[in-house]
């Protein structure tokens, strides 16, 4: 056996497997598998073939139309298209939890323990730009690659917030379509696939984290909208956290039923048969405990792909005395599968700021200091300038300039360097320097720990508007007045990546008109957007045979 095992893991799954441990155990002795899920948001699985070398070798994930094995050697990770967001590299399993989530463009859809955000990408990927992702994660270094990763995968209506689940109520009580908890787990599933977690487990962790669990599942109950569903799911294999913390939530919360999952290649039902809890005479209970034999879990003996489990759950539509918010619940009322109006790009500010024409003065408790959120483009704005990758409004204050419109110099540098306009309504918002589209619906977020108020476009400072790389990564490469567009073999795009200023020949940047074309037209000046194999991965600023490399640091290979 090459999987060092701790003892009792091994003994509890010898007595729950009985005549299936010894296959189990020997699925530890194949090797690890490797998946990715290609980006819908910038790519289809047609045009991925025809591009990527390691098209031709990849297996398609059978429950995930857009998920891959690939092999080790392929090292997809390491080549430009990555740069791109054009796939996540994801472990199969993983991928199942979002495809039972059911997830329809226009949902208002809450990730509530989202990351590093390989589920939370899945989701945006279904929501197709329309409708509200909001990824939360209480870890706040975490929420760094959360937000890193939703911005590389070109996401433009996603909210990123850092809380913990109970402060989410008084905002956002009954709001959601669709809540995915992936809660925090013991992690057994991925003793596999990253043998420190062996060394990490320990047998009360199970009891921890099933503590953990109950807790962000009670409040994650009080977010879903009557009629909506909620997918809870695990990477482990123990009971505790798994069908009896299901069977406990039933009986808390009898306004939420199981809806019986279908069982995909290989998927395995749900075991009431192991929750080790009795409660004589408990007809609620009964009913729970054998209600959670519609749940699922995925073996790594029966499926190519490492341990989880999968619960989905409906919340009923006549929700009773739990409290939903009455005046904007997420139900039937809400046209939310209508198509959107054009997009404002947030330049209609009255529009897209529901008629409301007055900067919304806010003040973030966590650091004391004052930001002004602006819900029109017509108002002025000041207040704290945002960290770098955390959370909002920390560092310090910058001076009020007040002959200057942030939203304007938005406004003409989309004039300027953007052409076509196919974004759903948004608003702007600012939080000292920085700008933000949010998406219209978006309750207030006053009070909450904000890592992104909606999609970061850039920053409008010293009467200047500088555009972010969330920005060029959830752009169309036709949608920049000029572009630039390597092959992924370039020795061009491996030093722009390495964040080096480049000697670039004028006629190999193309206007909007004849990106698709690959011809030349007119002189090319300032902001250009550089694309590989046609798709965006950053900024450059030319300038007489000169580009700037507008790559973050961040960002760049090294
Ligand atoms: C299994 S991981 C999530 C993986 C993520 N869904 C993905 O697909 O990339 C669990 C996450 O829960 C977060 N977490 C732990 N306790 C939490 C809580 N009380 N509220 C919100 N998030 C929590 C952890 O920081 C961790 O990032």
């Amino acid at each position: 056996m090459k999987t060092d095992l701790p003892q009792p893991f091994v003994e509890r799954m010898q007595e729950l497997l009985g005549g299936e441990f010894d296959r189990f155990m020997a699925s530890y002795d194949e090797p690890r598998l490797y998946g990715l899920r290609i980006n819908p948001l910038k790519i289809n699985a047609e045009d991925w073939k025809e591009l990527s070398p390691i098209a031709e070798s990849a297996k398609p994930i059978p429950w995930t139309p857009t998920g891959y094995y690939y092999s080790r050697d392929d090292r997809p990770a390491k080549h430009p298209h990555y740069n791109a967001g054009l796939y996540y590299i994801q472990e199969p399993s993983a991928m199942a939890p979002v495809e039972l989530l059911d997830v329809r463009p226009g949902h208002r859809v809450l990730d509530l323990c989202a990351a590093p955000g390989g589920k939370s990408t899945q989701i945006a990927g279904k929501l197709q730009g329309k409708g509200v992702l909001v990824a939360n994660d209480n870890g706040a270094e975490r929420t760094k690659a959360l937000a890193k990763n939703i911005e590389l995968a070109g996401v433009r209506n996603a909210v990123i917030l850092n809380e913990e689940p109970s402060n989410l109520a008084p905002k956002f009580a009954g709001w959601f379509d669709r809540i995915l908890v992936d809660a925090p787990c013991s992690g057994e599933g991925m003793f596999r696939k990253e043998e420190s977690m062996i060394a990490a487990w320990e047998s009360y962790k199970v009891e921890v984290c099933s503590k953990m669990q109950h807790d962000i599942l009670r409040h994650a109950a009080d977010l879903l909208a009557p009629g909506g569903r909620l997918v809870y799911s695990t990477c482990t294999f123990a009971p505790e956290e798994n069908e009896a913390q299901i069977a406990r939530f039933l009986v808390d919360r009898p306004d939420f039923e199981v809806m019986e999952a279908e069982l995909k290649d290989g998927w395995r039902r749900g075991r009431p048969d192991w929750i080790e809890e009795k409660r004589d005479g408990d007809a609620a209970w009964e009913e729970a405990v054998k209600a959670t034999a519609g749940t699922v879990r995925l073996w790594p003996h029966w499926i190519k792909g490492e341990g989880h489990y999968v619960a989905v759950l409906r919340r009923k539509a006549e929700a009773g005395p739990f409290g939903t918010n009455a005046a904007d619940p997420a139900g039937a009322d809400r046209p939310w599968a209508e198509p959107q109006e054009e997009a404002s790009w947030g330049l209609k500010g009255k529009k897209a700021s529901g008629g409301a024409d007055r900067a919304d003065k806010r003040y973030n408790r966590h650091s004391g200091e004052e930001a002004y959120i602006r819900a029109g483009v017509k108002e002025r704005r000041s207040g704290g300038k945002p960290a770098g990758g955390g959370r909002l409004g920390k560092s310090a204050k910058f001076a009020k300039e007040a002959s200057f419109d942030p939203a304007e110099a938005w406004a003409a540098f989309a004039r300027d360097v953007l052409r076509g306009v196919p974004e759903p309504d948004a608003r702007i918002i600012a939080y000292g320097a920085r700008l933000f589209l949010q998406p219209v619906g978006v309750p207030e977020l006053e009070g909450l720990k904000v890592v992104r108020p909606g999609w970061y476009i850039g920053d409008a400072e010293k009467g200047r508007f500088a555009p972010s790389q969330a920005l060029a990564l959830g752009l169309k490469r036709g949608q920049a007045a000029w572009s630039l567009n390597w092959a992924p073999e370039d020795e061009q795009l491996i030093r722009y990546l390495k964040g080096e200023t480049l000697f670039v020949d004028s006629s190999d940047i193309v206007p909007a008109d004849r990106a698709d074309e690959g011809g030349r037209n007119g002189s090319p000046r300032g902001y250009i957007l550089i694309c590989v194999d046609g798709y965006p991965i950053g900024w450059g600023i030319y300038a007489d045979g000169t580009l700037k490399n507008k790559l973050p640091a961040g960002w760049r290979v090294l």
